[in-house]
């Protein structure tokens, strides 16, 4: 990947344009800076060093670090004892220094996403979807987009890998400087929570923001709902248009906030809306409707949620000014979203589907999808994240007593959380249920079980991992690929 290096340096006065400051002991402003980190192992020969006190460790105990590797400025946060490095190097002290990190790294690019559309879309569920739609639709528009969110980045159809939803403001901004010399007409990017709650975005300019849905997740990080909402609300103060779902109650109050929203629902009051909506096991059909005129669109994404998806990718280019007939070639052109009710085996026996649903909202309309779709019993096969929000656990446990005939519960990523305790905070609402179930902590096994035990016609639901390929236990991330593994245990059974 090019860097901005290759275009030089920039001075001290341009790269803290718009940051506050508190104290300073710098008299050369005009002296030149080769790159930022926030991280001491990453600071280089001239870089400046912005010191972020986080929820692990404490950025400006690294300062001596990042001066060994060539630090020649830092970035204190306001609390910081500037006396303890007095004398050793050149300081800033700023108010906070999250926000410092998004804007000098905007200052650093040269403020990128000023050359490119930017769309960000926000919500529980639904972001990587409707991201990969619009990417789509923007293409059959003619234009060269890039895409940033959980599966991965694209610039075009290259890709690279993504490690955070929504990357840390410096890497964002690396990004899009990347995207802009590579000629892109667009970006769109998914908004996480935790970017806006930690001014990964601050300063990003947003011709588009898009709010799907919001439902309990996450409530480890931001404590109440209201939070959750708050930190959602702030990416509509940073756009300049705004689509919104008009069914989700709290998108209503976006749009009471801001009644200049373009709405979207599954009925007819909103301005862009479908009727007539057929399920399939693999597509689905149905009309989508704005401003009088009608489109019959053939969508190879399959589920409910995919409708509202759809909407919200149409509704966003209509903002934009996109035709219909476009939307329509867009959203058809779409083959597949990777780990979204992605079907991985389909015999004369049983079918199989992966799905990323990890939350109770995207867990119960995974299932309500498979209630449309399904011939045979409903097999659910899933578990509940560790270090994360531990209260939707018993709700993920009392939707899948509901929804489905049979459920299989099991790890997902435990990271250093006990399994079998996660566990129990399922059961805790399975029990609530008269489901038959079983327990098997090793995923590979419960996989194994559901495949060895499948029974005539079982639609059998792996969820929770979806694109994911990879387990976390304690602190090792080992591989796990459930496609492969689907495949690998069918073939062992048949030998
Ligand atoms: C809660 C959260 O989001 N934390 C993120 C945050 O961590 P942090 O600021 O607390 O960092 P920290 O580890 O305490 O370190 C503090 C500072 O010291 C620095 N440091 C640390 C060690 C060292 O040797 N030298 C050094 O300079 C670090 O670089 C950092 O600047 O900033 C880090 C750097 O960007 C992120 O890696 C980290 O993401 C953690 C790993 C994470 O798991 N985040 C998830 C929850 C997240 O952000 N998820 C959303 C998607 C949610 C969804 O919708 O599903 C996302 O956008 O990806």
């Amino acid at each position: 990947m090019q860097n901005r290096e290759g275009e030089g340096f920039l001075k001290i006065k341009d790269l803290i344009k718009k940051i506050d400051i508190l104290e300073t002991n710098v008299k050369d402003f005009d002296k030149d800076i080769a790159d930022i980190a926030y991280n001491s192992k990453n600071a280089k020969e001239g870089c400046a060093f912005v010191c972020i006190k986080g929820f692990k460790a404490d950025g400006h105990e690294y300062i001596d670090e990042a001066i060994q590797n060539g630090a020649c400025l830092v970035v204190v946060d306001e609390f910081y004892d500037t006396s303890k490095i007095e004398g050793k190097i050149d300081y800033i002290k700023t108010s906070n220094t999250r926000k410092a990190l998004a804007v000098m790294s905007a200052n650093f690019f040269g403020h990128p996403s000023k050359d490119f559309l930017l769309i960000g879309v926000t919500g529980t569920n639904g972001k990587t979807s409707t991201t990969f739609m619009i990417k789509s639709i923007l293409e059959a528009y003619g234009q060269k987009v890039g895409l940033i969110g959980t599966i991965k980045n694209m610039i075009g159809s290259s890709e690279i890998e993504a490690q955070h939803t929504t990357p840390e403001s410096y890497d964002l901004q690396k990004l899009f400087w990347q995207m802009k010399s590579e000629g892109v007409d667009s970006v769109v990017m998914e908004v996480s929570s935790h970017s806006l709650e930690l001014f990964r975005v601050y300063d990003c300019d947003f011709d588009v923001g898009v709010f799907t849905n919001l439902t309990q997740d996450h409530l480890d990080f931001h404590g109440t709902m209201e939070n959750y909402f708050a930190a959602k609300l702030k990416l509509f103060g940073m756009s300049k248009k705004r689509v919104v779902n008009a069914d989700d109650s709290w998108g209503k109050r976006i749009i009471e906030m801001y009644p200049d929203c373009v709405t979207y629902a599954k009925d007819s009051d909103a301005c862009v809306f479908a009727r007539n909506i057929k399920l399939f096991v693999n597509k689905n059909q149905f009309e989508l409707w704005y401003n009088g005129q009608k489109k019959e669109i053939l969508l190879n994404i399959p589920g409910l949620f995919s409708i509202y998806n759809s909407l919200a990718a149409a509704a966003c280019c209509i903002a934009l000014g996109v035709e219909l007939d476009t939307i329509k070639r867009g959203l058809e052109d779409l083959k597949a979203v990777p780990g979204r009710f992605e079907i991985v085996e389909s015999n004369e026996k049983f079918t199989i589907v992966i799905d990323y649903a990890h939350t109770p909202d995207g867990l119960l309309n995974l299932m309500k999808t498979v209630d449309e779709v399904a011939n045979g019993r409903k097999v659910l096969l899933f578990g509940c994240g560790g270090d994360r929000d531990r209260t939707k656990r018993p709700i993920m446990g009392e939707i899948a007593g509901k929804m489905a005939d049979f459920v299989i519960v099991t790890s997902d990523n435990p990271r250093t959380e006990d399994p079998l305790k996660i566990i129990a905070d399922i059961l805790e609402g399975i029990q609530k249920t008269k489901v038959e179930y079983v327990v098997i902590p090793d995923r590979f096994e419960a996989i194994k079980y559901a495949i060895k035990n499948a029974r005539e016609n079982d639609f059998i639901v792996l969820a929770g991992k979806g694109h994911e390929t990879y387990q976390i236990l304690k602190d090792r991330t080992i591989p796990f690929d459930e496609r492969r593994i689907v495949k690998d245990i069918i073939k062992e059974l048949r030998e």
